[in-house]
């Protein structure tokens, strides 16, 4: 009874899509599969969603159970906008969570409703990521392209409807577009986008059914499908996190979160207000330089991305990107600090310091968004391609002063829509699925004192540079 027993878990990240088949009963990985995906360059940042497909296609395919697996659960990259046509075929390539072209439009609904307003209904002041701003940017971009839109889905929205051929979301990833809050899709701010309502797909409640496998598909037909979620919740699903436990995710975007039990509404816009997948809160700081920028950084500097070196007083703000934490969507890499004596391995450090400054400094108020205390005593969970890395490692360590958990699973996210798959199968919540599997055990390493003048020399430096960072992104 092979497809009574696995179930699929997919992660349809930025820079790839990652499949785990996973056993129902112990929660052993069976098989793996993965496909990258191509992101525009330029000023901003575009994919395929039709590429999606086809990666989800190949990564399902090497876990060698896409044919056997009895359930499956698409998670993907929040925020991004996917607009279909009749035929429910991209009208355009989607604009992703980490395209700044944005911002103004970000400002634009922040001054039309008030910051704190804004927080008030839907958790969260947007930035240029937001998909509220994203879609309100192509209206005013692409207005023809805009008006041959007959569907508005979310990445994961976007999989699980090609596979269930069912219109559907969950409140997870609902609560990073910008036009949903506690009462569902809030029609002012869908009015002030332009965007019609019956657009956008239903929000199914945690727990929920999105659907079957439809005939002729990468996966099982028949096999049950849940509603998927944004990465993010995915993840916290996938360490079956409790509240008031910190995650570090070092991705292609830096993330710093903890489940909450209280409604997240920061009018600073530092901390994003959002739902997790069950019927809490999830509130996030996330940076758009993280793991790929520091890489991109050794790359500059011929160097292997462990060839790192202490001492010196360089500091790095490696905002390749533009930033959102702090929001500066315009801002590029600088270097500061630079002397004779500054070895390439310095520089590189201190572009790790850079990428790990705002999220660290984050980290409180992502607590305290939620209701939580914050519990300096308590490990830090890192997870994300970057947690494998040793100078990730010794950099959170160095400049959180706490203790790291790096838990032993790789693929927390994929793990998460596993367990989300599983939960539909034996009426668990899906926490508790990844809590039985044990999924957040892991090495934890010990604390070192708090490296509180690199953190402070970062500070200043972000500080004395703002003329140079506050200035409007490229593009339209
Ligand atoms: N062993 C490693 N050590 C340090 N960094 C790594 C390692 N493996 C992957 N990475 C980094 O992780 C990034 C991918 O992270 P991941 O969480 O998988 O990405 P995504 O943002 O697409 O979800 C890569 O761009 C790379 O910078
Ligand atoms: O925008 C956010 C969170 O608000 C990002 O965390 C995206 O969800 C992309 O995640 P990765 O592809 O880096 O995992």
């Amino acid at each position: 009874m092979a497809a009574q027993r696995v179930v699929i878990g997919v992660d349809s990240s930025t820079q790839s899509t990652k499949a785990l088949a996973v056993d129902l009963e112990t929660g052993a990985v069976l098989g793996e599969g993965r496909a990258a995906h191509a992101v525009s360059a330029g000023a901003g940042r575009e994919s395929d969603p039709e590429q999606w497909w086809r990666a989800l296609a190949e990564a399902v395919a090497g876990t060698g159970w896409a044919d056997r697996a009895a359930a499956c659960s698409i998670a993907g990259q929040q925020h991004g906008l996917v607009t279909l046509d009749t035929a429910g075929r991209p009208v355009r390539p989607a604009l992703l969570w980490n395209d700044v072209r944005s911002a103004p439009q970000a400002t634009g609904l922040a001054a039309a409703f008030g910051a704190a307003e804004l927080a008030r209904r839907t958790g969260s002041v947007p930035t240029a990521a937001f998909t509220s701003a994203k879609w309100a940017w192509l209206r005013a971009n692409e207005p023809a392209a805009a008006d041959r839109v007959t569907a508005v889905r979310l990445p994961h929205d976007f999989l699980t409807e090609r596979l269930t051929g069912e219109a559907v979301t969950d409140r997870g990833d609902a609560s990073g577009t910008g036009w949903w809050g506690p009462d569902g899709y809030d029609q002012d701010v869908l009015a002030r986008i332009g965007l019609d309502p019956g657009l956008l797909p239903q929000v199914l409640p945690p727990g929920a059914r999105a659907g079957l496998v439809r005939g002729g598909m990468p996966l099982r037909e028949g096999a049950l499908v849940a509603t998927g979620t944004g990465d993010n919740m995915a993840a916290a699903l996938g360490l079956g996190l409790t509240p008031g436990r910190p995650v570090l995710s070092l991705g292609t975007s830096g993330t710093v979160y903890a489940v909450g039990r209280t409604r997240p509404a920061d009018p600073t816009g530092t901390v994003a207000g959002f739902a997790d997948a069950l019927g809490g809160w999830l509130p996030l700081a996330c940076t758009l330089n993280c793991a790929l920028a520091v890489d991109r950084f050794a790359a500059l500097v011929g160097r292997d991305r462990e060839d790192v070196e202490g001492g010196g007083t360089v500091v790095v703000l490696p905002y390749l990107d533009g930033e959102r934490t702090p929001d500066l969507p315009g801002a590029s890499g600088l270097v500061h600090g630079l002397r004779h004596d500054t070895t390439p391995g310095q520089l590189l450090q201190a572009a790790y310091d850079g990428a790990a400054h705002a999220l660290l400094a984050a980290l409180d108020d992502v607590l305290r968004a939620g209701g939580e205390n914050p519990a300096p005593d308590e490990p830090l969970l890192l997870i994300g391609g970057g947690a494998r890395g040793a100078a990730w490692q010794r950099t959170v360590l160095r400049l959180s002063g706490r203790a790291v958990q790096v838990p032993a699973a790789r693929e927390l996210v994929a793990l998460g829509a596993a367990a989300q798959a599983a939960a539909l199968l034996t009426g668990e919540p899906a926490d508790a699925v990844a809590r039985r599997w044990r999924t957040a055990e892991g090495r934890v390493l010990e604390p070192v004192p708090r490296d509180d003048d690199t953190l402070e020399r970062i500070t200043s430096t972000l500080r004395r540079a703002r003329a140079l960072q506050e200035v409007p992104p490229e593009g339209r």
